[in-house]
């Protein structure tokens, strides 16, 4: 389990090149000033922003392979999907958030990191346009049963679902109808003792 700021960081850094590195200590700089303007994230997680928030997302990628597009639902401060955008450049991001404030936050920081590889859709997700995923990824956005049925229409056979889940991952996936429980399974947080991320492929 990373327990500190500086193991959340080694961790990251494990996993990407330099250029990615400092492009994600950009990302921490542009989120503490931007959440001067704007609530993104709590306060209080601004101090713990490589355990909280970058190793949180970044721990995903170990459940996908490259090459893959992915769509991240309610991206928000752009939790997973910059994270991931960053570490991934040669995987395709679409970011989808209809809060108009945070869809500005989320077009300014993709131009400041440059990253080509992210489209924004600044729209309900129930608005965008059906498209297959490789994988989906959502992190705070909607309870699971929501979360399915909004989703499922960019799912293929070959879709990968990754949903980090907070303490509810267990009760979330019993909570769906019988057929789709067993697509689901959890996986041991990194970040959290508490938490899981729920992933299964297909749908
Ligand atoms: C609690 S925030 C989480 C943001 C980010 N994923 C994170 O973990 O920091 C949920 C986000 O989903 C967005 N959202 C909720 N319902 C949506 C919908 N139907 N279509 C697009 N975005 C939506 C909200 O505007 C909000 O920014």
């Amino acid at each position: 389990m990373l327990a500190s700021e500086a193991e959340a960081k080694a961790y990251v850094a494990s996993l990407c090149e330099d250029t990615a590195l400092e492009r994600l200590e950009l990302l921490a700089h542009l989120l503490k000033e931007e959440n001067e303007r704007q609530n993104l994230v709590s306060r209080g997680s601004l101090a713990e922003v490589w355990l909280r928030h970058i190793a949180d997302s970044a721990q995903l990628l170990s459940f996908v392979p490259r090459g893959t597009h992915w769509v991240d639902l309610g991206s928000g401060a752009g939790f997973p999907g910059l994270v991931l955008a960053i570490m991934r450049p040669d995987d395709k991001f679409s970011l989808v958030e209809s809060r108009t404030k945070r869809v500005e936050w989320l077009e300014r920081a993709t131009e400041q990191l440059t990253l080509a590889n992210c489209k924004v859709f600044g729209q309900r997700l129930e608005m965008v346009e059906t498209f297959a995923a490789g994988a989906i990824t959502a992190r705070a956005f909607a309870p699971l049963p929501r979360l399915v049925e909004l989703a499922k229409r960019f799912s293929t056979k070959d879709t990968v679902w990754v949903l980090p889940k907070g303490r509810s991952a267990i009760e979330e996936v019993n909570g769906l109808p019988r057929k789709l429980r067993s697509v689901f399974h959890v996986e041991q947080s990194r970040t959290s003792s508490e938490a899981g991320i729920l992933v299964g492929t297909g749908l």
